[in-house]
């Protein structure tokens, strides 16, 4: 099979895929083709060939546009550009449509669960933020010390700040400084509206000038840095990127106090401006309304918030369940716990545990909780937890996924598990991205 990287094909593109692509065929071969809508005429670049079923390829040129085209509000994501705003280029209604489709195939094909997706906007004073969203980032720095974003599945750092993601103001100065070379910056503008700089020392690997990584001080890959050719050096740098993002790094603060103070539902919380919040300003809030609906667990009864991050659905939880009831969360970060705890003091029917879910649940007696609640991390919960989760039989489980696959997948589980799905929403929480949040209700 030839090598198709760096050719240039006219194909006309069919449906989105699960990724932030659409599906396109060429002489027998398929192709995930960014940049482009559904049924418009477009010149794709081969960016990437592994010589497996399907290529990676970008809409270079439009030759025939949708209607639900518009310019991109997003100029450092296009062709060879970041992969921050891979749907900047769609109105935010047609956005809303793809990322309904791509949820409705991935629950069709991975649960076996035919369902209609309607993805709502998420509101903020009761209008849609399609720019200025965005309350965490965290941007790369180069060998020069530059801040920027990643080039999409590689490892160059762009140094173009103009995203429309995070919120106003929230970029101001930072590409006029000098950081330290391969450093991160995590920046967040808090519910006060402060904004905090925390710099995270660079990676112990971290080398200027290694080979393999422009970012690092390494020269182009000459014909077009977009195309890759087997692109083994990229996948290295990817692992070594995600190795490294989990690995502890030295923090300073160089802008505000390095502590997040959030509020839901009136209640404050001050957290590490690196910890997990939902990144969408209005996120957390939006959730949190939903899960209490779903939950309404008696007074008296117990529940689980598991992934509780610093307890914002425990909170909403213990509420309902009231002093004589019991809400147990569970968090694997300790300074979440720690912050969590300290927000929830006036609740002292709510239990933080630092640990991991896996571990935690296995060693639960076998008690029903009226009520579950899981935010997992992207790769979901899986087989080890619904299975250890659907012993205890709670009655009812309010599932939160922010992949569309893995969200699938366990409800495919919970079904296996006799758990019927009887409510979905889906949130528009990343503008101009492909990405989606999705909140199930399941009962026995
Ligand atoms: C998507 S966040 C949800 C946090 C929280 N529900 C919120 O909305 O703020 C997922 C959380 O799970 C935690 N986590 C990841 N893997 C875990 C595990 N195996 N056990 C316990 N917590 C885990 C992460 O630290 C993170 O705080």
């Amino acid at each position: 099979m030839s090598d198709w990287s760096g050719e240039v094909f006219e194909v006309r593109l069919g449906t989105p895929g699960h990724g932030g692509f659409c599906v396109a065929r060429h002489e027998g071969r398929v192709l995930f083709v960014r940049h482009g809508l559904p049924g418009e005429l477009v010149r794709a670049l081969v960016t990437e060939d592994r010589g497996g079923s399907f290529c990676r390829a970008e809409a270079i040129e439009i030759l025939e546009a949708s209607s639900d085209r518009v310019d991109a509000i997003c100029p450092v994501s296009g062709p060879g550009g970041a992969g921050c705003c891979d749907f900047s280029f769609a109105t935010p209604e047609a956005q809303r449509g793809l990322k309904a489709a791509v949820v409705a195939e991935q629950l069709r094909r991975l649960a076996g669960w035919e369902k209609d997706i309607v993805v709502e906007p998420i509101p903020v004073d009761g209008a849609e933020a399609t720019r200025g969203w965005r309350s965490r980032m965290r941007l790369a720095v180069d060998a020069d010390g530059r801040a920027g974003v990643h080039r999409y599945r590689g490892s160059e750092v762009i140094t173009d700040l103009r995203c429309p993601q995070p919120m106003t103001g929230a970029m101001a100065g930072i590409a006029d400084r000098k950081w330290t070379p391969g450093a991160d910056l995590v920046v967040a503008v808090d519910g006060e509206g402060q904004r905090h700089i925390v710099e995270l020392a660079p990676p112990a690997e971290y080398a200027p000038g290694r080979r393999g990584d422009r970012a690092h001080g390494r020269r182009g890959r000459g014909r077009d840095d977009r195309v890759a050719r087997g692109g083994a050096g990229d996948r290295r740098s990817a692992v070594a990127r995600r190795s490294a993002a989990s690995a502890v790094r030295a923090e300073t603060v160089v802008e505000g106090s390095g502590r997040a103070v959030q509020y839901v539902e009136g209640r404050r919380w001050e957290l590490a401006a690196t910890g997990f919040w939902q990144p969408h300003y209005a996120a957390a809030q939006a959730y949190s309304d939903v899960v209490a609906e779903w939950a309404y667990a008696a007074p008296g009864s117990s529940a689980w918030d598991l992934y509780s991050g610093v307890g914002v659905f425990a909170a909403r939880v213990a509420e309902q369940v009231g002093p004589t009831g019991s809400v147990h969360g569970v968090e694997s970060a300790r300074s979440a716990v720690a912050d969590g705890a300290e927000a929830l003091r006036d609740l002292p029917w709510i239990e933080l545990r630092a640990e991991r879910v896996e571990r935690w649940i296995a060693e639960q007696p076998y008690i029903a909780p009226e009520v579950v609640v899981l935010d997992p991390p992207r790769a979901g919960a899986g087989k080890e937890v619904i299975a250890a989760l659907a012993e205890h039989a709670p009655r009812r489980i309010v599932h939160i996924g922010c992949d569309p696959a893995s969200f699938a997948r366990d409800i495919n589980l919970y079904r296996a598990a006799g758990y019927m799905p009887t409510e979905l929403r889906a949130f528009d929480a990343f503008p101009g991205t492909h990405h989606v949040e999705c909140l199930a209700l399941l009962e026995l």
